[in-house]
Parts: structure tokens; C-alpha cells; sequence
């Protein structure tokens, strides 16, 4: 039986995490990279970490960081796993010993199967839309024709995806997972539930569309 995982990234609020884990989300993502309007302090983390339940895993975000943080990051919260979306090496990745994601950006020119090769270790590789000006949460899709089959870890689908789109990705693409935050968002940060629910009816509906083709 399939059932594709469902991952909400960039929580600044308790009740959003409370909400999403209510409505069966998977993993939750907090942002450690202070541009970005999502972004959250330790303190912060601490308080959206308390209202995770058990068996949720709460992912840390990070670009670019230096290890000391990672390393206070993970000392100070209950994090489950990390994610690099940065330029980060898999020795880097590695060095704190917990499973990781690594986001691979769709440049234009990417070879992903050739870029994905360091990241044997990864628990997964989470493919986001490229934009110059933003290392993610864009709300932009990219082409999902352009990933290539039999990628030596699973995928987590991201960049864009919402209620209305989400469907038509896992059918297309079948990914482990996917990752949300633009498209279940009031503002930025901001997470509506509503939206949320819709998102997962939307994800179970292509789950049951794919398991039935499974049992043809
Ligand atoms: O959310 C951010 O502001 C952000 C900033 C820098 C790096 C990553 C960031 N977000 C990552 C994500 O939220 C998702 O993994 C992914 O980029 C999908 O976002 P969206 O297109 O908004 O659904």
C-alpha cells in the first residue's frame, strides 16, 4: 500500500504545528536561515516544538550554516531530522551523525542523477524550483518532466505545490514525499489549516488513484 508522506515547511506559530499534526502531517520544517521571512529563533523552535506530538518529526532547515549552529540546534530541540538547502558537501551533511535531507535546486542546466551521487547517506533528496534570488519557498513549480528516473535516493517532491496541483505530481512523478509551504499559507509563515486539509485530501485521493492501478 502506497502513501506518500506529507512534509509542511517554514512554521513560525504553535497552533499551525498543532493544526498540521491534527490533520496527519508527517514532518514539520522549521527555518534556521535568517533572510527569509520564515524564519525562526531557538526560542521560537522551542515553543512550535512543544506543541509537536510524538511520532511527528520535526525537520531543521538550514543554508549554509556553520556547523556550531547546527550543533546548538540540535543540542537545544527535539529535531528528528535535518535539511540542507544550501551548497553544503556530504561531509558536511554527515558530520552531525542524524539523517538529513539534501535539497537539489532544478537549475537549468542540473544533471541531477550526477549531482545526487555524494549524497548516498541522504534519506532522501528534496527537489525544489530554482530562482537566483531565493535558496527556497519560492511557490514556484519547476517541470516535473525534467527529473530523472531511478535516483539512487528517494525523492521529496517540493517548489509550488498546493491543494490543486499536488495530485497531478505524485501521479506524475510518484515521490516518497512531498514538501509544502508557499501553498498552504495566508502569509508568509502563516499556515491555514484549511488549506492544509485540502492539500492532504488532495495527496489521499492520488494515493488511491495510484493503489488501485497497483491492485489492476
Ligand atoms: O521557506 C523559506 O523561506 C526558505 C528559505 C530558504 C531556504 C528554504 C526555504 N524553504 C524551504 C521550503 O519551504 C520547502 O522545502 C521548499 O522550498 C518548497 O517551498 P514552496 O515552494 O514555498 O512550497
Amino acid at each position: 500500500m502506497l502513501r506518500t508522506r506529507i512534509k509542511i515547511c517554514g512554521l513560525t506559530r504553535p497552533c499551525d504545528a498543532e493544526a498540521a499534526a491534527a490533520l496527519g502531517i508527517d514532518a514539520l520544517g522549521l527555518v534556521f536561515y535568517n533572510p527569509s521571512p520564515r524564519s525562526v529563533s531557538l526560542a521560537q523552535a522551542a515553543d512550535i516544538a512543544a506543541a509537536v506530538p510524538p511520532f511527528v518529526t520535526l525537520v531543521a532547515l538550514f543554508v549554509n550554516p556553520e556547523a556550531q549552529f547546527v550543533e546548538r540546534v540540535i543540542e537545544k530541540l527535539p529535531i528528528g531530522m535535518l535539511q540542507f538547502h544550501g551548497d553544503e558537501s556530504s561531509n558536511f551533511c554527515e558530520q552531525f551523525r542524524m539523517p538529513y535531507l539534501k535539497a537539489l535546486r532544478m537549475r537549468p542546466d542540473v544533471d541531477l542523477a550526477q549531482e545526487a551521487i555524494p549524497y548516498r547517506s541522504a534519506s532522501g533528496l528534496l527537489l525544489d524550483t530554482y530562482r537566483p534570488e531565493a535558496p527556497g519557498g519560492t511557490g514556484e513549480t519547476f517541470s516535473w518532466d525534467a527529473i530523472p528516473p531511478g535516483l539512487t535516493r528517494p525523492v521529496v517532491l517540493a517548489g509550488g505545490l498546493h491543494a490543486g496541483n499536488i495530485g497531478q505530481a505524485i501521479t506524475q512523478v510518484r515521490p516518497a514525499a512531498v514538501d509544502a509551504s508557499t501553498g498552504v499559507e495566508v502569509a508568509p509563515g502563516e499556515k491555514d489549516p484549511r488549506m492544509i486539509a485540502g492539500l492532504v485530501q488532495a495527496v489521499r485521493e492520488a494515493d488511491d488513484q495510484l493503489n488501485s492501478e497497483i491492485d489492476e
